[in-house]
């Protein structure tokens, strides 16, 4: 178990390996894992597929927003959040605040390979999810890295190793108190 002061928020386009590689890291620091979109699932009891369905995406982004300025609040924690979850700018306050950020990038290959299968993606749910990932990459690939202490290449990683190498240089990054 590796002592690590603090939380860690891991940002990134659907498929990076955020909710995956921030499984792993809780467990290898011992810090309660949560993801964005489970904790929308839990407090609506529906798929995120479906609030999109039902509410529309701009009701998704205001309970995102919510569960956020909730979960950030937290201590000692891994917080997987959701791919847009940069997008409003209360958000980004609040993870740069409260947290080490990290971003996972992966190529648009690997990224549709890891998603092809998901129907829970509502967004990748189109005739060309390669063409959606790449303008997603476009616009918020800059959102991304306002906001992160670290950029982590996850393409042809495995997980296991890639936790270990995140941890090596995570120790060198002071914790957000
Ligand atoms: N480094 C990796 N190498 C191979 N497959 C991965 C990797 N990271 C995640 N995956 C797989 O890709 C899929 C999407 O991962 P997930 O953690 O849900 O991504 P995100 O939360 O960023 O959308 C899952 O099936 C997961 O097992
Ligand atoms: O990129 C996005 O806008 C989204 C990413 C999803 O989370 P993952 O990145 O974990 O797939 C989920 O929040 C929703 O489908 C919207
Ligand atoms: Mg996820």
């Amino acid at each position: 178990m590796e002592n690590m002061a603090g939380n860690f928020f891991l940002v990134g386009l659907m498929g990076a390996g955020k909710t995956t590689v921030g499984r792993a890291l809780a467990r290898k620091t011992g810090k309660t894992f949560y993801d964005s979109d489970h904790e929308i699932e839990a407090r609506t009891g529906v798929r995120v597929a479906t609030i999109f369905d039902i509410e529309g995406e701009l009701r998704f982004r205001d309970r995102e927003s919510s569960v956020i300025a909730d979960l950030v609040r937290m201590n000692n924690i891994v917080l997987a959040t959701g791919g847009g979850a940069v997008l409003r700018p209360e958000n980004r306050a609040e993870l740069a605040r409260h947290g080490v950020v990290i971003y996972l990038r992966a190529s648009i290959d690997d990224l549709l390979a890891r998603t092809m299968h998901d129907k829970n993606r509502p967004l990748l749910q189109i005739a060309d999810p390669r063409a959606k990932l790449q303008s997603l990459l476009e616009q918020r690939d800059p959102l991304y890295r306002e906001v992160a202490d670290i950029v982590v290449d996850t393409s042809q990683q495995n997980v296991n190793l890639l936790v270990s190498r995140l941890l090596d240089q995570l120790h060198h990054i002071p914790a957000k108190t």
